[in-house]
Order: structure tokens, then C-alpha cells, then sequence
């Protein structure tokens, strides 16, 4: 009934939860003096018609009232305290692992996935600290406690009030093993769905765009249904299981009570012990019948911790610490396969010399940008190194601090072009930041509002600001990787006349055109993953087939779109 390794995720929340069970047991010996006065009061004033020392048993009274009002207020906040240190603490751990995560790791997960959890899952479990954990222990103690106190009432109404309590417990983990693997799939249908709705939503202009919304609709309606009714089945569960506890709770209440009477009938209990028992009778199980309706919740909250703890407990490459001496790129008799057995790069080798610029070509799919990617590091592979270092043995923020990457779609934040360039330099003068908008070819102010992802900017002038702000970072090493693919022909030429002007820079160029790989010092060329030779152009115009496949059918293509323009 206790998740271990969730208590042990956050020893935080443990002073809290000392508290929290601390102050309700204090709140509970207040509510029985309180119920003691009252029996006492009520048989005096049945019994003898009395109001001697009324007064002071009043006050008595209003005192156990208050402190029990009092000490309800302080659990209530050390509940809340435990709350928000769990949340604060899991979201932490959370976000410190994914970022821990290199990408290729992190793929595992899609995004709608990791926002449910980190908001909604770690939601749920706020309640699991909050309140279940705390009410766990609290209803152990308190029908022991109670159990004492009723010993000096009537010792066979006091065993049977204690025997009857651990029914509650039974029926709970009766259900749990059902609840389980219901919670599971409620989880499981609840993220689909999720998915869905993002990726509809991201997707929805293409989708109006092949009219293919409706059915896209009709398919996210049949998981919503889904979705609505496993909820109605945990809601079901929940209930019948609470009914449950409810029949034990007040039928094991009413034992007791009766047992009180019916010794009081025979006089051999007081009317005050009858009024007094028959007034605690029921807190003996509102404990363990609080707890049973949080294991529900805590249910859902550790349904949602199985899959937090999945990526918690991925054991991520540990982040390298070297630091290359020079920025000499090599690669020898690379290899990479995102899935085993279907390799995507085979037996690649390359020498990029500080400084040099290199173009690497071949036709869609032939594992371009997943070289460029074992470049930068964004895969974990040791096939590439950097000044004789495995990319993953090295500092990533040295990494980030030399090699800058445009790919084709430069994303641009809400806010000004100036807060967009400035992410590559806080520091940045305004003169650095207009002369890096000059060499990039745009010609717009620096206060230009921009929305988000650029959305009030042609495809072009976005790029351009993508490139101006690379070059406003003047990282040694430059990775283009189809930056010009989504622009027109006039941007394309600002953007190429750009990096051909960085004389000092490692320069990475992967396009698709090329004509824009002409200038490179060498050009590798890759035919399904594989080498298909590394040369000039001129060279492999002669020496590479594939190469001059290529170029030749883009020169057709050329050709063509001139005459018929
Ligand atoms: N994350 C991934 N998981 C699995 N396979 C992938 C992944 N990324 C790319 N691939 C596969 O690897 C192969 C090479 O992809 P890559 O993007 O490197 O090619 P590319 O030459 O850059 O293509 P393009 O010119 O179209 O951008 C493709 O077959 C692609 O399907």
C-alpha cells in the first residue's frame, strides 16, 4: 500500500508529512475530550438535573473545540507543504533528466507525453504526498489510540470497534490489483489522446489543406469515447469500492454502539461511558475511510509515477568533460544505425580541417543530416572526434560554444529582432548586431517586433534573422544544414553570399542545390550511406557517378524551369 521508491524520490516531503500525521492525531485527542465533556455534560443533565460546575466544563469544551480546530489548520498546512515540496521536487528531477538526456535519448518520449506528466502526473501525485501518505500512518494510529481510550469504557465493544477496522484495509488492497491495471490503461488512453490533439492541432492547416479534418475529427472523437469511458469505469470502480468501505465503516460504528447499549442496558456501563462511547464509536473508522477514498487518487498519482519513474530511471551517457585543443573534425570508418540492422551511415570517413569548408551532397534519405548530427553531438556516438576527442567525451557547452547550427527552419521567438539575435549574445552591441543583419542581407530595424515563431515575417526574412543571429554567436564552426531549402532564390543567394564571406570559420554545408556547394573546398557525397567519393566539384564531376547524376539532373531541372519561366 506504500510505493517505496516514491517516498524515497522525495525525503522532502517526509518532515511535512511527521507534521501533518502529528497535528491530526493532536486534532483527534482534542475532538475526544470535546466528545468527553459533551457525554459528561449531556449525563448530568439527564441524570441529575444539575448545572454545577457547567461553567467550566463549557469551557472546557470551547478550548478542546478550538484546539481541534487549530491543530486540523496546522495539518492542513503541513499538507500543503508536503505537496509543494513534492511537485517542486519531481518536476526538478524531471526537467534536470531530460535535459541530461541527449537527443537520441529523449526521442524516446514524444512531447505531449513529458507536458502530462510533468503537469497533470505530477499533480496527482501531490495527493499521494499530501494526503494519502500522511492519512496512511494517521489511521494506524488512531484507532489504536482510540482502542486505549474505549479499553476503560468496555473492553468487548473496544475489541470489536478495533477487529472490525482492518476490513477496511482488506477491501482496499482487494481492488488494488483490478485498480491497477485499469489505471494503467486510463493512463495509457489519457496520454493517446493527448498525442492526438497536438499533433491535430500542429497539423491542422495541412489537414483543412487535403480535407482530411473530419476524418481526423471522427478519429479523435472515437479516442475521446475511449477515453470517456474508461473514466467511467474507474469512476465505477471507485465508487463501489467506497460503498464498500462506507458498509464497514458505519456498520462496524453501529457494532460498537450497540454493544455500548446493550451494557448499559444490563448496567454495567455508565450512561456517561454509553454517550461517550457511542460519540467516538465512528472516528474509530473515519480514518481508515478517508484513507481509503485518497488511495484512490493516490492510485491515479502512482499510475502516473510508473511512468515518471521510467524516465527518471533512464541511465543517461554521462556528459562528457573534455576539451579538444584544436577544432579538427575527423571521422573514420563511421557508422550509425537508429534502428539495429538498418544501418543509415556505413564506413564514412572525413577531415575537416580547422577552417576548411566542406559541402556534403547525395539525394534525400542518404544520412546527411545524421552525419552532421553525429557532428554536433546530438547523437551518442564516438564515431566522430574533435581535436582527437570522441564528440561524446566532450563538454557539451563546449560543444554549444563552438558549433552553431542553422537548419531550415531558424525558430524565431515573440519579441523584437533584437531578443532574437541577443539569445546568441546578451551582451551584444547594437553595432555587432546590425552588422551581422548586414552580412546576413536584412535590412530591418533591430526594434521590429516579431511574433511568435516569426509569424509576421516571410519565410525568407525569418531564415535571414536565423543567420544573423549564428553569426552574431561567431562560433568557429558553422553547420548549415539545408538553411536555404525553405526560402526563395533572392534569400538563398543573400544567405549563401553570407557564409562564403566567413573566410575564418569552419563551414558544414548541406543543401540539396548543388550549385551551393560549387565554392567548398571538398564536397563529401553519400549514396545510401555510403561514400560515393570526396573531391572538388570539378573532381568528382569526373571521379563520382553519383555525384555527377546528380548534378546533372538538377542542371536539367534548372534548365527547364528557365525556359518554361
Ligand atoms: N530519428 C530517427 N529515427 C529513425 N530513423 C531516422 C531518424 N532520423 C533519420 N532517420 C532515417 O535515417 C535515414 C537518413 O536520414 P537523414 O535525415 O540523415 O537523411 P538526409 O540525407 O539528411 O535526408 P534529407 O536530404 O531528406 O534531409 C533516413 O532513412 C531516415 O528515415
Amino acid at each position: 500500500m506504500l510505493n517505496k521508491k516514491l517516498l524515497q524520490a522525495v525525503p522532502e516531503a517526509m518532515p511535512y508529512i511527521r507534521r501533518n500525521v502529528l497535528f491530526q492525531w493532536l486534532s483527534m485527542l482534542c475532538g475526544i475530550t470535546a466528545y468527553g465533556v459533551l457525554a459528561l455534560v449531556s449525563s448530568q443533565l439527564i441524570l441529575e438535573r444539575s448545572f454545577t460546575g457547567l461553567g467550566f466544563r463549557l469551557c472546557i469544551l470551547a478550548a478542546a473545540l478550538f484546539g481541534r480546530w487549530f491543530f486540523t489548520l496546522r495539518a492542513v498546512q503541513a499538507s500543503a507543504g508536503a505537496s509543494e515540496s513534492a511537485k517542486r521536487t519531481i518536476r526538478k528531477r524531471l526537467l534536470a533528466k531530460l535535459a541530461s538526456l541527449s537527443w537520441d535519448e529523449s526521442s524516446a518520449w514524444n512531447t505531449s507525453e513529458l507536458v502530462q506528466l510533468a503537469g497533470e502526473g505530477t499533480e496527482q501525485l501531490e495527493s499521494y504526498f499530501a494526503s494519502y501518505i500522511p492519512q496512511f500512518f494517521y489511521a494506524l494510529l488512531a484507532p489504536l489510540t482510540l482502542f486505549v481510550i474505549t479499553l476503560f469504557l468496555n473492553v468487548p465493544a473496544a475489541f470489536a470497534l478495533l477487529l472490525c477496522v482492518p476490513l477496511i484495509p482488506v477491501s482496499i488492497v482487494a481492488v488494488q490489483k483490478f485498480a491497477k491495471k485499469l489505471l494503467a490503461k486510463y493512463w495509457g488512453q489519457y496520454t493517446t489522446l493527448g498525442d492526438s490533439f497536438l499533433e491535430n492541432l500542429q497539423g491542422l492547416t495541412t489537414l483543412k489543406i487535403y480535407q482530411a479534418d473530419q476524418a481526423r475529427h471522427e478519429k479523435m472523437n472515437e479516442e475521446a469515447e475511449n477515453f470517456r469511458k474508461i473514466t467511467m469505469r474507474v469512476l465505477i470502480m471507485q465508487l463501489n469500492s467506497i460503498s464498500v468501505m462506507d458498509l464497514v465503516a458505519y456498520g462496524g460504528a453501529a457494532l460498537g454502539m450497540l454493544l455500548g447499549i446493550l451494557a448499559w442496558r444490563t448496567h454495567t456501563m455508565s450512561l456517561f461511558r454509553v454517550l461517550f462511547l457511542i460519540l467516538i464509536a465512528s472516528e474509530f473508522f473515519l480514518p481508515m475511510r478517508a484513507l481509503g477514498s485518497f488511495f484512490h487518487i493516490a492510485m491515479n498519482g502512482q499510475a502516473a509515477a510508473e511512468k515518471l519513474f521510467t524516465i527518471l530511471e533512464t541511465v543517461s551517457r554521462v556528459p562528457g568533460t573534455g576539451i579538444p585543443d584544436s577544432l579538427d573534425i575527423e571521422a573514420r570508418n563511421l557508422g550509425w544505425e537508429y534502428e539495429p540492422g538498418h544501418p543509415v551511415l556505413q564506413d564514412v570517413s572525413l577531415h575537416i580541417k580547422p577552417g576548411a569548408s566542406i559541402g556534403i551532397a547525395g539525394q534525400s534519405g542518404s544520412g546527411k543530416s545524421t552525419l552532421a548530427a553525429l557532428i554536433r553531438g546530438r547523437l551518442s556516438d564516438s564515431g566522430v572526434t574533435i581535436g582527437g576527442v570522441p564528440v561524446p567525451d566532450i563538454n557539451p557547452a563546449w560543444l554549444q560554444e563552438n558549433l552553431t547550427v542553422l537548419d531550415h527552419h531558424g525558430f524565431l521567438f515573440e519579441g523584437t529582432i533584437r531578443d532574437n539575435l541577443c539569445l546568441a549574445d546578451p551582451e551584444a552591441e547594437d553595432e555587432q548586431l546590425v552588422r551581422a543583419m548586414k552580412q546576413a542581407g536584412i535590412n530591418l530595424p533591430l526594434d521590429a517586433p516579431v511574433r511568435e515563431n516569426g509569424s509576421n515575417l516571410s519565410g525568407g526574412q525569418r531564415q535571414r534573422i536565423a543567420l544573423a543571429r549564428a553569426l552574431v554567436k561567431d562560433a568557429p564552426v558553422l553547420i548549415l544544414d539545408e538553411a536555404t531549402s525553405a526560402v526563395d532564390a533572392q534569400s538563398e543567394n543573400a544567405i549563401m553570399q553570407a557564409v562564403k564571406g566567413l573566410k575564418d570559420k569552419t563551414l558544414i554545408i548541406i543543401s540539396h542545390r548543388l550549385v551551393n556547394l560549387q565554392d567548398t573546398g571538398e564536397i563529401l557525397v553519400l549514396d545510401h550511406g555510403r561514400p560515393a567519393g570526396c573531391a572538388s566539384h570539378d573532381s568528382l564531376l569526373k571521379e563520382s557517378p553519383a555525384y555527377a547524376s546528380l548534378w546533372n539532373a538538377q542542371q536539367e531541372l534548372e534548365r527547364y524551369g528557365k525556359e518554361s519561366a
